[in-house]
């Protein structure tokens, strides 16, 4: 069953389109990296979605339901939530009432708590803290469990691991691929960390100039020769 569909999807701010016409399909349970160069339109495209971004034309469909004329609280009452990169905790309540407040239209959010505390356990050592006073890498967790809050159908994640260190770059990928299956969430990524992503991912799409240049399996796309080279001026 697919979950959220995209067809010639075109997307950007005021009138200028950065979004050339996408095509996707995420389904429960799996993870789609979208990476490419600097400014391709990755974080655009995420926000078009979340409808952060205009869309300005195309489909853009959460099971079966028309996103484009909703806000983004609608979309992410619809199932669609956004997971920002920065500023996407309250620095200064404990991380407890940082997962109370993200409770949208969740009428027990003990219980809630509880089951995003099981998605996440690691969460639990550190649920009485200000959010302020966490490393980078318990405050992006926390994040990730604000956003599990009012029970996602797809997460849209944009560069979770900025500013991590290499060891937590790898355990956040690991704990978003894990989550799109113990969930049955669907996954849709931003990730300048390219090759750690399509380690993780099931699928990939490479973004360049706001339109997609390759796409398939993620890992075999990263085996591909010339990946490096193309997309990410590595030598050859
Ligand atoms: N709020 C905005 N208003 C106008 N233009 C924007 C806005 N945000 C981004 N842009 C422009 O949109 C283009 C694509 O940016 P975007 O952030 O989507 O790229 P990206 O692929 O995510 O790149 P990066 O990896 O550097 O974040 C860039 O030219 C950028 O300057």
């Amino acid at each position: 069953m697919t979950l959220l569909v995209l067809k010639d999807l075109r997307a950007g701010y005021g009138a200028s389109d950065i979004v050339h016409g996408v095509n996707l399909e995420l389904v429960p349970g799996k993870m789609i990296a979208l990476v490419g160069p600097n400014g391709a339109g990755k974080s655009t495209l995420l926000k078009s979605i979340a409808g952060v971004a205009n869309v300005t034309g195309g489909v853009l469909e959460l099971d079966g339901k028309n996103l484009i004329p909703l806000q983004p609280s609608g979309r992410a009452q619809a199932g669609a939530v956004f997971m920002p990169q920065e500023r996407n905790v309250f620095r200064t309540l404990s991380v407890s009432e940082n997962l109370a407040v993200s409770a949208w239209g969740c009428r027990d959010i003990a219980a809630r708590r509880d089951e995003v505390l099981t998605l996440l356990p690691t969460i639990r050592d550190y649920l009485r803290k200000r959010a302020g006073g966490l490393s980078g890498g318990q405050r992006q967790m926390v994040g990730l469990g604000m956003a599990l809050m009012s029970r996602p159908r797809v997460l849209l994640v944009d560069e979770p691991t900025a500013g991590l260190s290499p060891l937590l770059v790898g355990e956040m990928l690991d704990t978003l691929r894990q989550l799109a299956a113990s969930a049955n969430l669907g996954i849709l990524i931003v990730e300048q960390n390219a090759r750690a992503a399509l380690q993780r991912a099931d699928r990939a799409l490479v973004l360049v100039d706001g339109r997609v240049v390759r796409q398939g399996d993620a890992a075999a796309l990263a085996d591909e020769p010339d990946f490096g080279a193309l997309f990410f001026g590595e030598a050859a």
